[in-house]
């Protein structure tokens, strides 16, 4: 796929990051070390806050039980008006379909480099094996390698990059982001019912939905403090639901608060976050929160990351129900399709991306 950015890119060298570790360097490639005031502090004991973050039982939401579906939508509302994240548990996605996607993802990334290759990511695209939002040879790079697909809808879809190696590979991402499809759909339902509005609203709005997948790798780094995983950034989608493989270590940073707060893997769970598009939306009453990822000194880690997202050819902005005399208007109306060429053409940099849409505050006399 050619760059949207219809220019031609010098990235520089990208340095494969598991091909570094294979090396056992123990220098780290300048490219990579962050500057001082962007490295990752890494706690030696767990965060107070790590624990708090907020656990949604879906069953409770699919249950005809009046009073635990209230208490579990006041606490879905209080998750994403306060951390724009939450974990989600007993989604009705059988494990082990959880495992396999996992496996092959596995399976994937530990291919020779060579065969990876097989399926490039071009520089200023996000679809292939490489890295992505690199857009110049001075940007510093994450210590990160990911292979990502768009799914949904078909048009999107780059044949040439769906691997046949592992054969189960591209079979195990179509049942996969089929059942993560189904989550996405109810949990829009209930965020909207959350808000108090009707809840087919985000579906209506959306029409069909663009769906990609982003599978992460961050190998063991022997200086952790001194790289980033992932740099820090919210997504654009509506909606990315993140499964964080088994047994991980902790490697996904929410900032609240001003504090980096690590997410504890819980079981099972997936990790649940509301992008810029419900922000606008909801004209910032849901935030999409800046999340980052740091790494490891021995383990490695692996995320499988879809995102979800209304069709390219809608329209967006803060849904006349959101706005009042004690909420006015804080972003400006766009066209999706162009948000995300703008979203996938800038580099990762916390919440930067959203100022496309925001209306400036007016200043008081
Ligand atoms: O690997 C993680 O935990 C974070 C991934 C992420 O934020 C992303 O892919 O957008
Ligand atoms: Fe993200």
């Amino acid at each position: 796929m050619a760059s949207v950015l219809n220019l031609p890119l010098n990235v520089g060298q990208i340095d494969d990051v598991q091909e570094l570790k294979k090396a056992r360097k123990t220098k780290i490639p300048i490219r990579f070390v962050r500057d001082v005031a962007e490295r990752p502090m890494l706690a030696t004991t767990p965060s107070p806050l790590s624990s708090s973050i907020p656990v949604i039982d879906f069953r409770k939401l699919m249950s005809g039980n009046k009073e635990e579906f209230h208490l579990e939508i006041l606490k879905l509302s209080a998750s994403c008006e306060e951390w724009g994240f939450f974990q989600v548990i007993n989604h009705e996605i059988e494990v082990d379909l959880l495992e396999k996607i996992e496996k092959m993802g596995m399976e994937f990334f530990m291919l020779p480099v060579e065969e990876k290759q097989k399926y490039p990511m071009a520089p200023g695209t996000v679809q292939g094996y490489g890295q992505a939002f690199v857009f110049s040879e001075d940007q510093k790079l994450d210590w990160c390698n990911m292979f990502a697909l768009g799914l949904v809808p078909h048009s999107i879809r780059n044949p040439k990059l769906w691997p046949t190696n592992p054969p189960m590979f591209s079979e195990t991402v179509q049942t996969y982001s089929k059942e993560i499809r189904k989550l996405c759909e109810y949990l829009l339902r209930f965020i909207a019912l959350s808000l108090g509005l009707n809840a087919n609203v985000f579906e209506e709005m959306f029409r069909e939905s663009v769906q990609a997948i982003r599978m992460n790798y961050y190998p063991a780094c022997p200086r952790p403090d001194l790289v980033l995983g992932l740099s820090p950034h919210s997504d654009g989608s509506a909606l990315t639901v993140l499964q964080q493989g088994m047994g991980n270590t902790v490697g996904l940073h929410i900032l609240k608060d001003g504090t980096w707060v690590p997410v504890q893997p819980v079981e099972n769970a997936l990790v649940i976050n509301i992008g810029d598009t419900i922000e606008v939306l909801t004209n910032g009453r849901y935030k999409s929160s800046e999340h980052r990822a740091v790494t490891h000194k021995e383990k490695d880690r692996l995320s499988i990351v879809t995102f979800y997202a209304p069709s390219y050819e809608v329209e967006i902005g803060p849904i006349q129900e959101m706005i009042d005399e004690n909420h006015p208007c804080k972003y400006r109306r766009y066209n999706h399709g162009e948000y995300s060429k703008h979203y996938v053409t800038s580099k990762l940099q916390g919440k930067k991306a959203l100022d496309f849409a925001k209306i400036p505050p007016k200043k008081s006399l």
